[in-house]
């Protein structure tokens, strides 16, 4: 036996794993055009040997993320796979503090990701040139696998704790792929459910990595098992760990693909790895051996149910699981994962901090996880159309955006559609998403982007297309966590910086077009990618400057937050002036309080975090107008409008095309926070000028639709941030305002802070009037979240009990037949327990080494799905531990704000003012 550097795969046949026609034709979708460059009609110009060229780069490009519970091992993961990929040169520890990924101070202090850092490294580590020409030859031949040739590979770390639900998707919708850490010990956990169902909406292939297989407790078999009937796909079992002797330490892995064992060096780096063949395993560990058959076997019978060319490999190998290549199995299951949907979840084994089995995990996710150009085609909307960015960069989609805007004004004519929308997309030159906002203490603030189709060059034009604003990219960096490279441009599939951009937020969707203009033709200053939908706060906490000095300061670095993590909002109490930000959860106020005064030096406190109630209308008000009529910095200013509001169902509301209850022709429709929103402006008939543009003849020169527009709705907004009789914002009410001309226009006199002014007004008072005596008045809502809870059998009866009565919550079901039914693009897969194939565990779980029933564990893990408000729910972590000797774990998210009993209403009212009745 030999002591080997870690093995690179065997030179066997390799299958063909995608067809290269149709990589080709993915990537002319892609890259669009720059300004050198051109668009779809010009693609000819472009040189076959550039467009191989630029295949072959996004083939070997990987954007991955890693995805799991808190505490499973991410970050220690993480370090490993930079560390072998030789981006650094010792191995950072989490708990020394010492990590790369996880930068921030606060980070480094709880020891947990709280931001998804974006880094680039290689893998496998760049060779000599000579060597990679070798192994090309040999890749052309079909005979490597991918991880013969090193791959550039983009990982995202995605924060664990649930308070950050947001960042996690905002992180995942950028993703290729991503691998899911479990803890052996903890197995699939209430959080890792949650973000392998978000991944799911995304259509996601993703790889499942059981680590902390060297501790006490650790299960492989039972999280399996646990990967079958709760991440609702079917394992594959990859990798089984090596205990030694059968039952003492863990020492390395039997690979089921390959056929060998590899033992990784007692307390090494885990750079040198013993690779033994089946025989000299059989020797060494004969249990071990015999179970990898077993393994095998299963692997190949399960992949030959999904996928017709393992069929036909297993018929040539007359029928002999264990003759199967390799390379033929690295093939199926990439097949399956990439166009199955995770029917099939492939599962490896290791102890990321006994530096054990992330060398063929980094192997995995080259081998098997889609590069840019094999991923699903990510949504896009554009002048309120919605569908795929291959159909916008066809054309397609213009045209169906075109009709439709067409038919609303009734002015454009259907033939020119096709003409426009090919000159529209010559225009665009590339599109990003800005995932990620960081203010680097050397480098200033860093917008970190997904390039997804033509590129963003140095210098180019950036528009904005959720704050309307162009902006120049001065900088292109490519990050490697702390440190960056500067680049000249950022091509689709790519993973990028761009420094020195002063308005880009978390979640912007950025365009770079042809021209000088400070906006792009419409509606291209509409496209959106991936449009994803923000949660609702549901804590909240004043802040207060130390003096009025450092009130701009303070502001500030608010803003900067806000930009940070849009997920947080700020509002300022007209009547108290008194700040509020609120977020999602106590954490996610507790990190943004540490950001704020630690990290940005912001002087200022914070008050206690509490949760945020909200006012709603019980019956309609009267019609309210208001005028207004002032002097604001020396000009007259004279505005006025009507304000009536109504109980509103959010839960109910369709856009306004579908919805019968609004008048075909308002002003402005427009849902906000809970609530509606609609203009009536019938008399100001408006028109279409001859370039398109709305006009009408009732509005002074100085005021044009938009203004009129962004007023009446900034005036609306204002006022519903406090209700009339609580305080709190109002939530569930529609508010319609009316603007005649012939009464609210007052010629010059009538400018955006009058009508935003005479909006808050009508409105206030209109709110004001349901409560006068006699009226209807108004009700309290509070949050109330679904709650998913974990625990193990003995516990399942207190807990359901403690939920149900003392909590006041609701019981929606005992285990998790609901759970995948959130899943709406990927089909459900009904998994029956009883044939999942897992190794047997050591350590006291039953197991029979093959086809063993999830039912038959002793203390099976159970899953309590409950509604439960969410004052219920404070401290009740600290609570369920006590309940479940420390095992239990739940996660939460909004479900919706419900209006309170008299009761109820009157004993948190009473609480709030310090009464305790
Ligand atoms: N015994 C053992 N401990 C591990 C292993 N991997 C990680 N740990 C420990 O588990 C704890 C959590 O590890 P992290 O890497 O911070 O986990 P994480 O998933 O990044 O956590 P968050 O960033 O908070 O989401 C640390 O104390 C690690 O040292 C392992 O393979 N074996």
């Amino acid at each position: 036996m030999v002591v080997a550097h870690f093995p690179r795969a065997s030179h066997q046949a390799m299958l063909q794993y995608h067809h290269a026609g149709a990589q080709l034709n993915n990537l002319r979708s892609l890259l669009v055009q720059s300004p050198r460059r051109s668009c779809f009609p010009q693609f000819s110009r472009f040189s076959t040997a550039t467009w191989k060229r630029q295949a072959e780069d996004l083939d070997r490009t990987r954007n991955i993320g890693i995805i799991a519970h808190i505490d499973a091992g991410k970050t220690t993961t993480t370090e490993r796979m930079l560390y072998y990929s030789g981006f650094t040169r010792r191995i950072g520890d989490v708990d020394e503090g010492s990590t790369v990924t996880d930068f921030l101070p606060a980070e480094r202090a709880r020891g947990i990701t709280i931001q998804s850092a974006a880094i680039t490294f290689h893998w496998p580590p760049a060779i000599t040139e000579e060597a990679k020409a070798l192994r090309l030859q040999e890749l052309e031949k079909k005979s490597l696998p991918k991880s013969a040739v090193s791959h550039t590979v983009n990982l995202i770390d995605t924060p664990g704790h649930a308070d950050f639900t947001f960042e996690v998707l905002r992180s995942l919708r950028i993703l290729d792929g991503a691998v899911c850490i479990l803890d052996g010990v903890a197995g699939v956990e209430a959080q890792t459910e949650q973000v392998w169902r978000q991944a799911s909406t995304y259509q996601i292939p993703r790889i499942v990595y059981v680590n902390k297989l060297d501790r006490d407790g650790a299960a492989f078999g039972r999280t399996v098992r646990e990967v079958g009937s709760r991440l609702g796909g079917w394992p594959a079992v990859c990798q089984i760990p090596w205990f030694e002797g059968g039952n003492g330490r863990f020492v390395g892995v039997a690979d089921v693909v390959s056929l060998r064992g590899l033992r990784w060096e007692e307390s090494g780096d885990g750079k040198s790895v013993k690779v033994l063949s089946l025989e000299q395993l059989g020797q060494e560990e004969g249990k071990l051996a015999q179970e990898l058959k077993c393994a095998r076997e299963v692997l190949v019978e399960l992949l030959s149910e999904h996928d017709e060319i393992m069929v036909e490999k297993f018929l040539e190998c007359e029928e002999n699981h264990l003759a199967v290549a390799p390379l033929d199995i690295i093939g199926s299951l990439r097949r399956c994962l990439l166009q199955q949907g995770n029917k099939i979840i492939p599962v490896f084994a290791g102890a990321s901090f006994r530096n054990m089995g992330v060398q063929p995990l980094l192997d995995a996710v080259v081998n098997l996880l889609p590069s840019p150009l094999e991923t699903a085609d990510p949504e896009v909307s554009i002048g309120g159309v919605k569908g795929s960015l291959r159909g916008l960069l066809s054309g397609d989609l213009l045209v169906e955006q075109s009709k439709k805007a067409s038919v609303k004004s009734k002015q454009k004519k259907r033939s020119s559609a096709h003409a426009e929308t090919g000159n529209v997309i010559e225009k665009l030159l590339g599109c990003g998403l800005a995932f990620k906002v960081v203010n680097d203490a050397k480098r200033g603030i860093l917008v970190y982007v997904r390039v997804y189709s033509g590129s963003l060059d140095r210098n180019c034009l950036l528009f904005n297309t959720n704050l309307h604003v162009s902006e120049r990219a001065p900088r292109l960096l490519k990050m490697y966590a702390n440190d960056a490279v500067e680049v000249d441009s950022i091509p689709a599939g790519h993973i990028g910086v761009v420094a020195g951009l002063k308005h880009a937020r978390t979640g912007d969707t950025l365009i770079s077009y042809a021209g000088n203009r400070a906006r792009p033709p419409e509606p291209l200053d509409t496209l959106q990618l991936r449009p994803i939908d923000v949660p609702p706060p549901v804590f909240f906490a004043s802040v207060e400057p130390h003096s009025l000095s450092e009130e701009k300061k303070l502001q500030e670095s608010l803003a900067l937050l806000l930009r940070e993590d849009p997920s947080l909002h700020v509002a300022v109490d007209e009547d108290s002036g008194q700040i509020l930000l609120s977020g999602m959860g106590e954490l996610h106020l507790e990190i943004a309080r540490d950001r704020l005064l630690n990290d940005l030096k912001a002087k200022a406190s914070m008050g206690p975090i509490e949760i945020g109630y909200r006012e709603s209308v019980l019956g309609q008000s009267e019609h309210v107008t208001k005028i207004i009529d002032r002097e604001v910095a020396g000009r007259k200013s004279k505005a006025g409008c009507t304000a009536v509001v109504e109980p509103f169902d959010p839960s109910t509301a369709t856009f306004e095309d579908n919805d019968s209850t609004i008048p075909q022709d308002a002003l402005l429709v427009e849902n906000h926070d809970g609530n509606q929103i609609i203009v009536l402006a019938p008399g100001l008939e408006i028109t279409s000028n001859r370039k398109g543009d709305e006009e009408s003849q009732f509005l002074p020169p100085t005021l044009d639709l938009d203004t009129v527009r962004t007023s009446l709705l900034n005036g609306c907004v204002a006022a519903l941030a406090r209700g009339p009789q609580f305080t709190f914002p109002m939530h569930n009410t529609r508010v319609t305002l009316t603007f005649d001309p012939s009464q609210h226009i007052f010629g010059n006199e009538t400018n955006s802070s009058a009508l935003a002014a005479a909006a808050r007004l009508a409105t206030v008072s209109a709110l004001k009037d349901l409560c006068k005596p006699g009226g209807p008045g108004t009700s309290l809502m509070e949050p109330v979240m679904n709650v998913v809870i974990s625990v193990d059998e003995h516990s399942l009866g207190a807990v359901v009990h403690d939920i149900s009565s003392s909590r006041g919550g609701h019981i929606i079901s005992l285990d998790e037949d609901h759970v995948f039914s959130s899943q709406p693009q990927e089909e459900e897969v009904s998994i029956d327990p009883s044939k999942i194939y897992a190794p047997p565990d050591p350590f006291g779980t039953p197991s029979s080494g093959a086809a063993v029933s999830a039912t038959t564990s002793t203390n099976q893990a159970r899953t309590i799905t409950a509604k439960v408000p969410l004052k219920e729910m404070v401290g009740y972590l600290k609570h369920l531990r006590s309940l479940t000797a420390g095992r239990g774990t739940f996660v939460m998210s909004i479900d919706r704000y419900e209006n309170m009993s008299g009761q109820r209403q009157k004993a948190i009212l009473g609480e709030l003012r310090g009464l305790y009745l």
